[in-house]
Formats: C-alpha cells, structure tokens, sequence
C-alpha cells in the first residue's frame, strides 16, 4: 500500500523533471513487449534525425542518447531483477524513470543583467547556466563567451558533460554555462565586469559553488576568467569557506590551480587517438596503417584544444598538412609547426600569412585529403552536406558536437573512425577532477609524499645491493639508479602525477568503450560504444541511489 504511494508519488516527479524536448514521445518509445520486457524505439520526434540538415544541438545529443540506451534496455533490465522485493511491474516503471531522468536536463537558467561600459553607456547582457544531470553532485562543465549561445546550446553541452564524466569515471554530473557576447567586442576591464556579475547572478541562485556546480574554461575562457570567477565567489557567498577556490577549475597556479590543466584537453585528445591508431585490427578496418609515422592532420580551430592537440599529434610523427579558424585556412604539405604558427598567431593576430603555408578555402581544407581530421573549434561543423566529401580515415572530436547524426551516418557508411567528443575530449575534465581534489584537500599532489617516496626507493636499491653482496661476498656489486629511473625519481612532480593518472584515465576508459563495441556488435561505431559505457554507468547510480526525494 505505502509502496504504491510513494510510487505514484515517484512517476509523477519523475515525468514533471523530464525536459519539454525528450518526455512524451519518450514515453511511447518504452511500450511492452513481449513477456515483461521493455520494447524500445527511438522517439518519433527524433527519428528523422540522420536526414536533418541542421538539427537542434539538444536534439541531436538526444538521439545518440536513445541509439545507445536502446543497445542497452537489455542490460538495464538484468541488472534490476536484483531488486528482488519490487514486483516485473515496479521493476520496469523504474527502469523507464531511469531512462527518463537520464536524458533531460534537471534546470536551466537565464540571466540578464546591465554593465556599464569603458565609454560610460550601458548594455544588457544574456547568459545561461544549465544543470543536466544531478546523479553526482557538484554538477560540472565549461562556460563559454560566444554569440551563438543560447539555452538549446548550454542544455545540449551540458548533457554531453553528464555522460563525459560518466565516461571517464569523473564523479560529477554535468552542466555547462554561457554568455551571449563576441568577447571581441569588449576591453578586458569589460570583460571582467561581465564575469563577475554573472558569477554574481549564479551565485544568487544557488548555480555555483564546491558541492553545487563548478565551472571550467570552454571557448575564449581560461584561466583569467575563471580567476575572477573564483574570486567573486570567495569575495561574496564563499567568504567563509574554506573550500570556495574549489567552485571553479582551470585557475592560474597560484590561485589553486592544477599543473597541466591548460593543455589537459589536448593532451587527452592525443592519448585517445593514440588508445585507436594503435591497434592494427581496427586500423585495417578502415585502410589505415598502426600508428603515427607518415600520418597526415587537419585541425580546424587553433585555439587551447586545437593548438595543444596539433603540438601532441606533431610530436607523435604525424605532420600537420593544414589549419582551418573561424576568419581563414592555411594549408602547406610540408607541415606546419604548431608551436611557430601560434607564436605567429600571437603576433598577428591570426594565422593569415604564416610563411611556407597557402591561402587556401576554409571548407576545402576542412574536407581535404588526410589520415585525421580534429576538429577543435565548434558544433555542427560535418553536416549532411559536406559529410559525404570528408577524406580523412579519422575524425578527433576536440570540439564538443562537431559532427550531426546525418554526418555519422554518412561517415560510418565511408568506414571512418570516429572517436568521440564525450570520450576524447575529456582530458580537460579529468584534470579539472584533480584540480578540484587538490583545492577540497588543500594540498598539492605529491607535496606529501613525493620526497619520501625518492628516498625509499633509493634505500631500496641500496638494501638489494646489500643482500646481493652479502651472498656474493666476493663480487663487490653496485647497484646505481638508471638515468630514467633517476630522471622519474628526482623530476617527480605534480604535473608528473596528473600526466601520469590522465594517461591511465584515457587508456582504460578507450578499454572500455572496445568492450561496449564489441559487446554490443557495434562496429566502428565509437560514439555510442561511449554512451553506453557512460550510461551504464549513470543507469546504476540511479538504480542504486534511486530517483527522487
Ligand atoms: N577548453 C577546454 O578545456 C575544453 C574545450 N572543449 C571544446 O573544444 C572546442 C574548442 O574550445 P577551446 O579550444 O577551449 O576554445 P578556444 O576559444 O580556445 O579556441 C577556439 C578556436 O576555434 C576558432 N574558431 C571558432 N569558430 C570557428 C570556426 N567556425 N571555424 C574554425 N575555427 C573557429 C577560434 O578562433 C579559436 O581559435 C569547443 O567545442 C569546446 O567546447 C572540450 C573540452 C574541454
Ligand atoms: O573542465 C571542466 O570541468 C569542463 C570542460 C568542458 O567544458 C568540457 O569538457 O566540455
């Protein structure tokens, strides 16, 4: 009796949470079937989706959320009958709440407020921050400056960083945040003006802070902006928390930020593709040989992911045949080198006339002849339109969307690898983890331990040299540190430690996603491989958790 209270109770929460976008044909897709298993299909509302040309942004991660969750009805149904006191009933209303809860967003906010500009007018300014899912708490993801973001953009951003860091076991669930500005357009001062009172406006509503929701760096952020991010959240309602740096990531190093965060997004770019063009089955697959010697790229977007992405990409061998930004493209078969394209890009301003490259048309470039195409710069960029011109053999994901679910198909029909956003971008919000653990303990990675450990090593070597002469008297054996060995021992550091566990981080969740593939007959087909890997995972804390109050 009272369980059936609280279950009415539970649907009823469960279908007013749901986001507008998702709920009602959602609900026809979890029919019965045969028995009491749960017959699932794509929301109609959806299916059109691998034909739309320019689909909604939160539509589009809707769809690859049900092509995954379809795979996975099977599995979410097994591991319920664990629950042995509920009836098949309950059981598959649970289910499909989970379902539900999983993919809509939880809220989402819009703030306008006035500044006052450098001239002595004044401008109103939008901006939004949108919560997906609340399974972990604090809520995580970037704030980006842009004049494209709108509430479809944070919503649909924001779900792809709950199954981000479900992919890669980062306990946070996901949000993301933007202001409706060209930061171009604004002097610094301006800039800070606007940073802070959006703060100010996420902090009235109870959107930000360590245990509610932490924010990063996304497009034109970094660590400026969330240095003044962190400090009007400490100047205001952190005042008296100990912990309130650790309401924002991505901050300079001396206001408790991690080292390697700044190129942790790239970074991880690199470790990701390296987890795939490593493995000779699957490069035969799609025509390409192990590894990276005589590979060719494309980076479209030459920002922090795009610029450190191509720096790894170059440093593993591969050779850099072109670059797309937002204004021009720049192509040379010679290479171009990352680290001297930036300097020039610093200097002028763009990376227009860099010597030993060609002018050359930005979608040209973009779908030109290569082993790997990144892009790193915006959603949407391969659409139905171009998608079936791409020539590259793979497709980084640094940017968050880049590809429609048309692009998907049409690429996958091509056999081209593509590794996805939530899994291969997410190096930025693994460090981000470790910036946050590091801010909650108030110590810095190995500050506690890294001298102590190079001295039980070294009195390691010393006791086997010992017991090795103690038995071989005669033989007088010295046992010396490896100049590697040393060089590990003595350089030993933080941003040693977070390189370290980022690695670990990429190749075990790409282990994962294989095992997803495989065990789903999935094919090449990596994104949803990372949604079910992220998903599954979601699915149980929820199981485990449950839904509601
Ligand atoms: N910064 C981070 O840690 C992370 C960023 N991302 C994603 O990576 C992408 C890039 O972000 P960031 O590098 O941080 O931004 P950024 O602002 O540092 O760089 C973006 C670059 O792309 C260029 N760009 C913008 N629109 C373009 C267009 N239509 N065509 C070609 N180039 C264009 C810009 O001029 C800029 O150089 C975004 O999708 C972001 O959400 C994902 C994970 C983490
Ligand atoms: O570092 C973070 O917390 C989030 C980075 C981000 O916005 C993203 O992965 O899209």
């Amino acid at each position: 009796m009272l369980l059936r209270g609280v279950w009415r109770g539970l649907r009823h929460r469960v279908a007013a949470a749901c986001s507008p976008c998702i709920p009602r044909a959602y609900s026809a897709a979890c029919s019965e079937g045969p028995g009491s298993a749960i017959k699932y299909e794509m929301p109609e509302h959806l299916q059109s989706m691998p034909q739309e040309r320019d689909p909604l942004f939160t539509a589009m991660v809707a769809y690859n959320y049900h092509s995954a969750v379809a795979k996975l009805v099977p599995m979410f149904e097994k591991s319920m009958k664990g629950r042995q006191r509920l009836t098949d009933g309950q059981r598959k209303h649970r289910v499909e709440g989970i379902m539900r809860i999983m993919g809509s967003c939880s809220a989402c906010v819009e703030v306008t407020f006035p500044v006052k500009l450098d001239d002595g007018s004044f401008t109103l300014i939008t901006g939004y921050r949108a919560h997906h899912s609340v399974h972990k708490i604090p809520v995580k993801g970037g704030i980006r400056f842009s004049s494209d973001v709108c509430s479809d953009e944070v919503k649909g951003l924001a779900a792809l960083m709950s199954y981000k860091t479900a992919c890669v076991n980062a306990p946070f669930g996901g949000a993301k945040g933007g202001i409706k500005i060209n930061p171009k357009d604004y002097s610094e001062n301006e800039l800070e003006k606007i940073t802070r009172r959006y703060t100010l406006e996420l902090v009235k509503r109870g959107f930000i802070g360590p245990g509610i929701d932490v924010p990063a760096p996304d497009m034109n952020t970094g660590p400026l902006e969330m240095s003044w991010i962190a400090d009007q959240y400490a100047k205001t309602l952190g005042h008296a928390d100990i912990n309130s740096y650790a309401t924002v990531t991505g901050k300079p190093i001396n206001l408790g930020g991690v080292a390697g965060r700044q190129d942790a997004t790239g970074r991880g770019v690199y470790l990701g593709t390296n987890s795939f063009i490593k493995e000779e089955a699957l490069m035969q697959q799609i025509g390409l040989t192990p590894g990276w010697k005589d590979k060719t790229y494309v980076v479209q977007g030459f920002g922090n992911v795009g610029f450190h992405t191509a720096r790894f990409f170059t440093k593993a061998g591969a050779r850099c045949i072109g670059v797309v930004e937002w204004d021009c493209a720049i192509r040379s078969c010679d290479g171009i080198n990352p680290h001297e394209l930036l300097e020039h890009m610093k200097r002028t301003g763009s990376i227009k006339d860099f010597p030993g490259t060609e002018p050359v048309d930005r979608e040209e470039m973009l779908l030109a002849e290569c082993d790997i195409l990144a892009p790193c710069a915006t959603e949407k960029v391969i659409h139905l339109d171009n998608a079936d011109k791409v020539k590259a053999k793979i497709i980084a994901e640094g940017a968050n969307g880049p590809l429609t679910p048309a692009a998907d198909k049409i690429l996958m029909e091509k056999k081209v690898l593509i590794i996805p956003d939530i899994y291969l971008n997410a190096g930025g919000v693994t460090v981000s983890y470790f910036e946050w653990v590091k801010n909650v303990n108030h110590k810095s990675f190995g500050r506690l331990s890294l001298k102590y450990e190079e001295m039980t090593q070294l009195h390691l070597l010393d006791s086997v040299q010992k017991s090795l002469n103690k038995s071989l008297p005669n033989c007088n054996i010295e046992i010396h540190p490896s100049d590697e060995f040393k060089r590990r021992l003595l350089d030993a550091s933080e941003k040693e430690i977070v390189r370290a566990s980022l690695e670990a981080t990429m190749e075990k969740t790409a282990g994962e996603i294989k095992f997803m593939a495989k065990e789903h007959n999935l094919g090449i087909n990596m994104r949803i491989a990372a949604y079910c890997n992220a998903l599954y995972k979601i699915y149980k804390c929820y199981e485990e958790a449950g839904l509601t109050l």
